[in-house]
């Protein structure tokens, strides 16, 4: 049995306050990749994880992997033989971890029978999302999510320098807190164009302090300058540029891989994903 963990990508990522236990609020339009990691489960007597894959070097294989903390979270957890194989760079603002770990929730409860266990935002506050990969509208602190059907599919190249970006680092670096959310109605956006011109006039509010934390995500962005738009998805440093289509985005990937061979580069269409396979 196997399941796939789509990456994910925050076209907009507005901050728009901070809660008393420190959590901030967020108001943030989420789109899924067709690249991401995959996570599979046999049977066994003892739970266990394998990592493999191109990206599997720098991952955790002990309990604080989020494949095993999504294990934990079953009221009856037995055992299994995971395999998480590692297509998505860590700590990259494309919510590896979390998709892992929804893809671990969905997979075992077919695995167990069991329902998906509530309080999965506890592993992480892009865990509920990436549980059924739609594109979405996210607000609270993750918690609070509802599918929007305003997207067309999005010829996309997504780059990330290979540099890690810890997500609590760039929270702590905001200066302002309380920003304006996105309009209430979200406009109906009906092919690539019109949504790069929409997403252009919302932000990513972490941009700034991320790119303090790593400046080569000024170099990402401007490697993707032939973009209709170009912007950092959730903490960065993957940035995302949006193409009229799949041909330019394939091109564009090829060209920016070629000049940067150390580049983690791929084309790809976010949509709607259906999380089975
Ligand atoms: C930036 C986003 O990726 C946008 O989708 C998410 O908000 C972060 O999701 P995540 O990596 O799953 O986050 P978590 O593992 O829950 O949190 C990591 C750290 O980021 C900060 N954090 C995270 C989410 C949030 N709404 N407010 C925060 O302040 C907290 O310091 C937290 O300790
Ligand atoms: N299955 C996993 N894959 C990647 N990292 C994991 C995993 N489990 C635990 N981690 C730890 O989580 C940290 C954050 O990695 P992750 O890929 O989830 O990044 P992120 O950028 O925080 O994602 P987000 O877009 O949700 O902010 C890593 O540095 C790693 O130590």
């Amino acid at each position: 049995m196997s399941e796939h963990a789509p990456a994910k990508v925050n076209l907009t990522l507005h901050v728009t306050g901070r809660r008393s236990d420190g959590y901030h609020l967020l108001d943030s339009l989420v789109a899924f990749a067709d690249v991401g990691d995959t996570v599979t489960a046999e049977p066994a007597d003892a739970l266990t994880l394998e990592v493999t894959g191109p990206m599997g070097a720098d991952v955790p294989t002990g309990p604080e992997n989020l494949v095993l903390a999504a294990a934990r979270l079953f009221d009856a957890p037995r055992g299994a033989r995971l395999i998480l194989d590692k297509h998505l760079p860590a700590a990259a603002g494309i919510g590896g971890g979390s998709s892992d770990a929804a893809a671990a929730l969905r997979l075992l409860s077919r695995l167990w029978d069991l329902p998906v266990p509530e309080g999965s935002v506890a592993l992480g506050a892009d865990v509920p999302m990436c549980l059924d990969p739609r594109v979405q509208r996210v607000r609270g602190v993750g918690d609070e999510r509802r599918p929007v059907d305003i997207l067309p599919p999005l010829p996309t190249v997504l780059v990330n320098p290979g540099v890690p970006v810890a997500t609590p680092e760039v929270f702590k670096r905001l200066t302002v807190r309380e920003n304006p959310p996105m309009p209430t109605d979200l406009p109906l956006l009906s092919c690539p164009a019109d949504a790069a011109d929409w997403i252009a006039t919302q932000r990513n509010d972490l941009a700034g302090p991320a790119r303090a934390i790593a400046p080569e995500i000024g170099a990402v962005l401007a490697a993707l300058s032939g973009a209709r738009l170009a912007r950092m998805s959730g903490s960065g440093a993957t940035c995302f540029g949006l193409y009229d289509t799949r041909a330019e985005a394939d091109q564009a990937a090829e060209e920016i891989a070629r000049a940067e061979p150390g580049w983690w580069v791929r084309a790809t269409t976010l949509a709607a994903h259906a999380p089975s396979s």
